[in-house]
C-alpha cells in the first residue's frame, strides 16, 4: 500500500487549482506521458527547471542594457492611448526616473487595466526587458508592474522550466508551485551521518529549492538539493533493480550439464570459426548454468559482433541438458528474423525451433502451444508474446532476452511471476559505458564481445550534404548495376509517424523513377506478413535496393548488403546511426555509409557526425554520445521502460551513484524485505519514484 502521506502526490494533475483537461494535456505532453490521466502532482514536483530569470538588475532607466530584463522604479507621467479606430497602434505609458524616460509598450491594450495598474503621479516598479529604439528605451508587455509600496510581491528570481507548445510559463509556473506546496514531510531515509556530511537538506526542503532558486548556483548539479535528489533517484533505482535481482536469484537455478552433443554439431556446421569473445561469452555463460545459482548475465556486443551464436549455442546447451530454451525479441520483424537464421544454423543439429508471437494464431498457434507444453519444441523465438499466460512450457531452463534496451525490467520479472526460474541471458546491442550499465541493469554479471568476426572490412563513412542528393542517386545507379545491395533509410520524424511515412514514399517513388530497379519499401505501418515479404525479397536479391524507416534500425541481418544511406542524419541520435550503419559491413566485402544531413549545422552536429565518420567504435561512440546528449536519449528511454533520471545526471552525479549502489546492497542484504523502520521510509522513496517493479514484489514479498 502506498504510504497515506503521499496520497496528496499521487492525486491527478487535475486536482491542482487552475489546471483543467487541457492544461492537463498540455503538461502530460510535457512530460513525455501517453495519457493524460496519468499524470500525477508527483511528475510535475520532478520537472526541475532548467534556468532563471534575475530581476535584481536595478539599473537607473538611462542605463538599462538593451534586451536583458531588469526592474526599473519610475513615475508615470502620463498614458498615450491609440488613436480612435487604430487598434494595431500599440497604447503607450511614460515613466521617467532621475536618468531618463521609459515608454511601456502594450499592443492591444486595455485601457481600464492600465489605468489602474499604472496611476498618474504614482512611483511603481516594473520588470521586463529593455530594448532600445532611436535612442529611446522601452519595455513591451512587462512581465510586472507593481506599486512601489508592494515592490516585495514581485519575486527577483525566477524558475525557467522546460516548455512545450502551447503552454506558457506563467501558467505552468503556477501548476508547478501548486505542486510543490504538495510536497509533505516524509521520514528520512538517508543515512543521518551521510546526509549531514554531504548537506543535505530534506526531501520537503530539496524540492522547495529546487523550484526557488536564487540564482545560478542554484542551478548547478553541485547545489546540495539537487545532490540529494539525484541521490534519491538512484538509490530508488539501484534499491528496484537489487529487489528484482534478489527476487529472481532466490529461486534457485537449475544446475545444466550439457553434453557438447548438439553445440559441437552446431559448430562443426558453421561456415565461420567464432571469434575468441564468442568463444570466451559462451564459456562464462556455460559455466554461470552450471552452478546451482541461477544465471543473470548481460551480453553486451557491438553491432555486428554476432550475439545471435552466443544465444544459439547457451541455449543449445539447455537443451542438451534435456530442457527447453526460449529466446525474446523487441520486434517481430526481430523474432522472425532470428527464428530464420538460427534454425538454419540448428538444422544439422536436429534442433527443433519454433517462433511464436502475437501473429501466430488459430490451428497454428494450438499445435506450437502444444508441443511447447509437451517439450518437444526445443528452442522457442518469439516475442512477449512467449510469457502470456496460455503458454506452459514443460522444462525451461534457459531464457534469452534480446533487449536492445527496450523491455527494462519489467519483462523480465514476468518471467518469475509464471513461477518459472530459467537461467537469464540479457543482451543489449547498443554498448553502453559502465555506469549506464550500472544505473539501468544493476550489478549484472556481463560478457562483452569486444572483437569483430575476422575478414570484416571497415565501413568507410562519409558525410555529404543533401543538395548534393542527385549525385548520390547516380552513385547509387552504378553500384545497383554491378550487383550490390543497398538501404535507404528515410528520415526520423519525431512528431508524426504519419509524415514520416509520407516522407518514406515520397523518397520511394523518386528512387523508383530515377533508378529503375525493383526496390523495397518497408515502414513502420505495415503489417507483419507484409514486412516479413519486403525484408525476404532483398534477403534473397529480388529487390536490392530497400527503402525503409528506422524499423531497420536493431539486428536486421542480410550479410551482402553493402551501402546504406542516411537522410537527415543530423535528426538522428549517435547510437542511433551507429545502429542503423551496422546494417552494413556484416559480410566480407567493403562497405560504405553516406550520412546525408541537412545544413548548416551548429558546432555539435558538426561535432556528432565526425564522430561517427572517425570511428566504428561502439562504446566510443556511445560515450560521446553521452557527452552530448545525456544519458536518457542514449537509453532510448522514451521508447522503453528503461528508468531514464530526472533530476541525476551520470556524469555530475558518478559518485552518487556508487553511494547509492553500494548502500542499496546493505540495505536489501539486512533488511531484504524493507521492514525495520529504515526499510518503511525507503518504501516511501519506491513510491515516489514509482517504482512499480520493485513495489508489486513488495507487495508479493
Ligand atoms: N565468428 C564469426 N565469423 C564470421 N561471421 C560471423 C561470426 N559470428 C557471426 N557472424 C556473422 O556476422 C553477422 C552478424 O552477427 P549477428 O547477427 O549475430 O550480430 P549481432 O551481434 O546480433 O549484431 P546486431 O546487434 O547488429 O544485430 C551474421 O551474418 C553472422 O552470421
Amino acid at each position: 500500500m502506498r504510504p497515506q502521506l503521499l496520497d496528496p502526490l499521487f492525486a491527478s494533475v487535475t486536482t491542482l487549482p487552475g489546471v483543467g483537461p487541457k492544461l492537463a494535456a498540455l503538461i502530460a505532453k510535457l512530460l513525455g506521458k501517453e495519457e493524460a490521466d496519468d499524470c500525477r502532482v508527483v511528475d510535475l514536483v520532478f520537472h526541475a527547471p532548467s534556468s532563471i530569470i534575475d530581476r535584481r538588475n536595478q539599473p537607473g532607466i538611462a542605463l538599462a542594457p538593451q534586451g536583458v530584463v531588469v526592474t526599473i522604479t519610475a513615475r508615470v507621467d502620463r498614458h498615450q492611448p491609440p488613436p480612435r479606430g487604430k487598434s494595431n497602434v500599440p497604447y503607450r505609458v511614460f515613466l521617467h526616473d532621475d536618468t531618463g524616460e521609459l515608454s511601456l509598450v502594450f499592443f492591444k491594450g486595455n485601457a481600464q487595466w492600465l489605468e489602474k495598474a499604472l496611476p498618474l503621479d504614482e512611483t511603481v516598479v516594473v520588470s521586463g526587458k529593455v530594448d532600445w529604439f532611436n535612442g529611446r528605451p522601452s519595455m513591451v508587455h512587462p512581465d510586472y508592474i507593481v506599486r512601489e509600496a508592494a515592490a516585495e510581491e514581485m519575486p527577483l528570481v525566477e524558475p525557467i522550466y522546460p516548455l512545450t507548445a502551447g503552454l506558457s510559463l506563467k501558467v505552468l509556473r503556477r501548476a508547478v508551485s501548486e505542486a510543490v506546496a504538495r510536497v509533505p514531510e516524509t521520514p528520512e531515509w538517508i543515512d543521518g551521518e551521510y546526509a549531514r556530511r554531504q548537506g543535505f537538506p530534506d526531501l520537503r526542503q530539496a524540492f522547495l529549492d529546487l523550484h526557488s532558486p536564487r540564482d545560478g548556483a542554484d542551478l548547478d548539479p553541485q547545489a546540495p538539493h539537487r545532490r540529494r535528489l539525484a541521490y534519491d533517484e538512484f538509490l530508488a533505482g539501484q534499491l528496484s533493480l537489487s529487489l528484482v535481482r534478489q527476487r529472481l536469484r532466490r529461486v534457485p537455478g537449475v544446475p545444466v550439464k550439457p553434453t557438447g552433443r548438439i553445440t559441437d554439431a552446431i559448430l562443426a556446421a558453421l561456415p565461420f570459426r567464432p571469434t575468441g569473445s564468442q568463444t570466451r561469452a559462451v564459456e562464462d555463460i556455460l559455466k554461470d548454468m552450471a552452478s546451482e545459482q541461477r544465471m543473470l548475465r548481460l551480453l553486451q556486443g557491438d553491432v555486428g559482433s554476432g550475439k545471435t551464436l552466443v544465444a544459439l549455442l547457451s541455449m543449445a546447451a539447455a537443451v542438451e541438458a534435456g530442457g527447453q530454451a526460449v529466446l525474446m525479441a523487441p520486434t517481430e520483424i526481430l523474432a522472425r528474423q532470428h527464428h530464420a537464421t538460427i534454425s538454419k544454423m540448428a538444422a544439422p543439429a536436429d534442433l527443433r525451433v519454433e517462433v511464436l508471437t502475437g501473429r501466430t494464431k488459430g490451428k497454428e498457434r494450438e499445435a506450437i502451444l502444444e508441443r511447447i507444453a509437451s517439450g518437444e519444441a526445443q528452442i522457442i523465438i518469439g516475442t512477449h508474446a512467449l510469457f502470456q499466460d496460455q503458454v506452459s512450457y514443460r522444462n525451461l531452463l534457459m531464457a534469452v532476452v534480446d533487449e536492445q534496451h527496450r523491455f527494462g525490467v519489467h519483462q523480465r520479472l514476468r518471467l518469475t511471476s509464471k513461477g518459472i526460474s530459467p537461467h537469464m541471458l540479457v543482451m543489449t546491442a547498443t554498448p553502453i559505458p559502465r555506469t549506464l550499465v550500472l544505473a539501468a541493469f544493476g550489478d549484472m554479471d556481463v560478457s562483452k564481445l569486444t572483437e569483430k568476426p575476422a575478414g570484416r572490412k571497415p565501413i568507410q563513412t562519409i558525410t555529404v550534404p543533401s543538395e548534393r542528393t542527385g549525385e548520390i542517386i547516380d552513385r547509387l545507379r552504378a553500384a545497383l548495376a554491378e550487383g550490390k545491395k543497398a538501404y535507404w533509410i528515410c528520415p526520423l520524424v519525431e512528431e508524426s509517424d504519419v509524415v514520416e511515412l509520407m516522407s518514406a514514399e515520397e523518397r520511394f517513388a523518386v528512387l523508383q523513377s530515377e533508378l529503375h530497379a525493383p526496390i523495397g519499401l518497408v515502414h513502420g505501418r505495415m503489417t507483419g506478413p507484409e514486412k516479413d515479404a519486403v525484408m525476404q525479397a532483398f534477403k534473397a536479391g529480388e529487390t536490392r535496393l530497400l527503402v525503409a524507416t528506422t524499423v531497420v534500425e536493431v539486428g536486421v541481418d542480410v550479410p551482402d548488403a553493402t551501402i546504406m544511406v542516411i537522410e537527415h542524419a543530423e535528426r538522428f541520435g549517435l547510437a542511433q546511426l551507429h545502429q542503423l550503419r551496422g546494417r552494413v559491413g556484416r559480410g566480407d566485402e567493403a562497405s560504405t555509409c553516406i550520412l546525408l544531413y541537412k545544413g548548416p549545422l551548429g558546432e555539435t552536429g558538426k561535432a556528432r557526425l565526425s564522430i561517427l565518420r572517425d570511428t566504428e567504435d561502439g562504446f566510443l561512440i556511445a560515450e560521446e554520445d553521452l557527452k552530448l546528449r545525456g544519458e536518457g536519449e542514449l537509453l532510448g528511454t522514451r521508447q522503453s521502460g528503461t528508468p531514464g533520471f530526472r533530476i541525476a545526471s551520470l556524469e555530475a552525479h558518478a559518485d552518487l551513484l556508487e553511494v547509492a549502489r553500494k548502500d542499496a546492497a546493505y540495505v536489501i542484504e539486512k533488511d531484504p524485505e524493507l521492514l525495520s523502520p529504515r526499510g518503511e521510509s525507503l518504501r516511501t522513496l519506491l513510491y515516489l519514484h514509482r517504482r512499480d517493479e520493485a513495489i508489486r514484489f513488495l507487495r508479493a514479498g
